[in-house]
């Protein structure tokens, strides 16, 4: 039965210092990468057979040093570009191929753009707006941030990425790794359980911790 892991990247540089991010580059903070590596270890016995990220880096760091952590001999093969794709499709065999896990970069994974509140201070934000206008902005499903997107507007990109790209691997009894961020996983997450508008609005996804699903007659039931 094939298994989807869906993990929101460590805390970032920004996390710490409680800043909007969204399409931001951050990296790791020193607590995010450890976070990385006890997810690792929660995941070690898991075999991944192919690995998604965002483009953004925090999502790809804590990918690669979650994989360090995992018991198969695999080594993870970054095709984050078209000429890489094609070398993967073609100049890898599949022996080689056997000890290898492809790791795919693509934007529709980022995080949801936070527009103008991007490097903007949570709580400052707040007070400039007021902590229920901000809630809004943050957890609703559509109302979104100035010229930011939604959840709304970032499962649009989110969903028919997810159902082009992951069903199929997982139909086809791959293991499956996504490393994104707290909304554009909310997004998936929303779909996945079929949450309404009401209930995505409680939904918060921590840093670094593993959700796990297998899927079983077309069907993602987490576990
Ligand atoms: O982009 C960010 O600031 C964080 O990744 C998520 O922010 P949020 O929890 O405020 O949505």
């Amino acid at each position: 039965m094939a298994k989807l892991i869906l993990i929101r990247h460590g805390q970032s540089m920004w996390n710490i210092k409680n800043v909007f991010t969204g399409w931001v580059d951050v990296p790791l903070s020193a607590n995010g990468i450890s976070e990385a590596i006890e997810a690792g270890k929660q995941l070690a016995d898991i075999n991944f057979d192919v690995v998604y990220t965002s483009m953004q880096i925090r999502a790809l760091e804590t990918a690669m040093i979650a994989l360090a952590q995992n018991n198969s001999d695999k080594t993870p093969i970054l095709l984050h570009t078209e000429a890489k794709l094609k070398e993967w499709t073609t100049i890898y065999d599949d022996e080689m191929k056997k000890n290898m896990i492809p790791v795919h970069h693509n934007w529709h994974l980022n995080e949801r753009y936070y527009g103008e509140l991007q490097g903007k201070n949570k709580t400052k934000t707040a007070e400039e707006f007021g902590e229920e206008q901000v809630h809004l902005w943050r957890r609703s499903y559509d109302v979104p941030p100035p010229n930011g997107e939604s959840l709304e507007d970032t499962a649009k990109r989110t969903i028919p990425f997810f159902k082009e790209s992951v069903i199929p691997e997982l139909k086809t009894d791959k293991n499956v790794l996504i490393s994104a961020h707290g909304n554009s996983l909310r997004s998936i997450v929303m779909y996945i359980e079929n949450l309404s508008k009401e209930e995505i609005v409680q939904l918060e996804i921590p840093t670094g911790k593993p959700i796990l699903y297998e899927y079983e007659e077309d069907k993602l039931i987490r576990i």
